[in-house]
Formats: structure tokens, sequence, C-alpha cells
């Protein structure tokens, strides 16, 4: 629910769209811990309400769980702050078009900083269009290959040419010496 305002709920691919330095939103996961004794109790997390009873998962635990966690996936719009994001706007619009939780995950970001992303807060995103894991695939593979091809001719051409040389050298001096 939750339609008091224009928040809205995007897919991958329209929030792929928004990928250059006049127009970047990126895509971070929220984590939330409630303990069960919130059930049914409405929290507000980074300008969301959630109802805790209906969007949940039991955290993997030995005993029965007594924490719910929530995970969802948030859609920030921070064109207006590329300029001023102490870790420079490049980072920011290569993590456009993609799931950039691990990015904003792996610096390390402070809780100020956390707390500074709801101001950017532009909605929600369908979770189901986002891959739940993305396979590594090494970059440029064909280049990798192409250049492989060209290092076995440039060694070939690096034996044939002295020997070619040579050969040459000492046809002509057969030549000169027999005539
Ligand atoms: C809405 C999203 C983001 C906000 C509000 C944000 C905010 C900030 C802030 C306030 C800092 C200063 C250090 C701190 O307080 O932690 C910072 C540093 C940095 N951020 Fe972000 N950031 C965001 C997304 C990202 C993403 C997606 C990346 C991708 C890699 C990133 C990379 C960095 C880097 C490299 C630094 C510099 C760390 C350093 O020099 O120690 N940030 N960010």
């Amino acid at each position: 629910m939750g339609g008091d305002n224009t928040k809205k709920v995007f897919t991958l691919a329209d929030v792929s769209h928004h990928n250059t330095a006049k127009d970047c939103w990126l895509v971070i996961h929220n984590k939330c811990r409630a303990p069960m004794t919130h059930v049914g109790h409405r929290i507000r997390l980074q300008s969301k309400v959630l109802i805790l009873d209906t969007i949940w998962k039991p955290e993997k635990s030995r005993q029965f769980p007594q924490f719910f966690v929530i995970d969802f996936f948030q859609v920030y719009d921070v064109t207006k702050f590329l300029e001023d994001h102490p870790g420079g706007d490049e980072v920011l619009i290569s993590s456009t078009g993609k799931d950039a939780s691990n990015d904003f995950d792996d610096i390390g970001h402070s809780t100020s900083a956390v707390a500074m992303m709801d101001e950017f807060y532009v909605g929600d995103i369908d979770s189901s269009t986002i891959p739940s894991k993305v396979d590594y695939t090494p970059p440029k593979q064909p280049h990798y290959n192409q250049d492989k091809t060209s290092e076995f001719i440039i060694r070939i051409l690096q034996f044939l040419v002295p020997v070619l040389i040579l050969g040459l050298a000492v046809g002509i001096r057969f030549y000169t010496k027999s005539t």
C-alpha cells in the first residue's frame, strides 16, 4: 500500500534507463531485523511503512525464529548527489542498472551515509525483476581470445623473419660468389 505519495514500484528495466550523469538511479537493498514481538505492528524504515506480518522471512536460526529479516530493494535518484558524493560520481554511474547493494556495502558506508539515502529515495523495486545471483563472467572474453591469436602470430613472425633474412643473406652470398 503506502499510496499517500508518488513513490512507485519499478522494474529493474525501468531503473536501468537512468544511467547517466544527468539522470542517475541506484538500486540498493535494505535489511531490517525486527523482533517477533513486533508482528502485526507497523514499522517505519526509510520512508516506507512496513507491516511486519505481511512481508517477512524467518531468519535462519538453530532454534525457532525470534527475529524477522525483511530484505527489500529500494530505488534512489542520486543525480543531485553526484557532485557531492565523497566517493566521486563515476562509481555511482557505474553502479546503475543493477543491484548495487554489494558495491554500496563493500565500501563500508557510515551510518550517516545510510541515513542520507532517505532523501534520494524515489520508490521500490519489484524484486522478481532482479536476478537472484549474478554469475561472474570474465570481461571481454572475445577480446582476450583475439589477443591470444595475435600474440601467436607475432611469435611466429619473430621466429620466421630472422630466419628469412639469414636465408636471404646466405643466398646472396652464394650467388655473388658463384658469379
Ligand atoms: C544513495 C547512495 C549513496 C550514498 C548516500 C553515499 C554516501 C557516501 C558518503 C556520505 C560517503 C563518505 C564516507 C561515509 O560517510 O561513509 C561515501 C563514500 C564513498 N562511497 Fe558512497 N554513497 C552511496 C552510494 C555509493 C555506491 C553505489 C558506491 C559504489 C561503489 C559508493 C562508493 C563510495 C566510495 C568509493 C566512497 C569513498 C570511500 C573512502 O574514500 O573511504 N557509494 N559515500
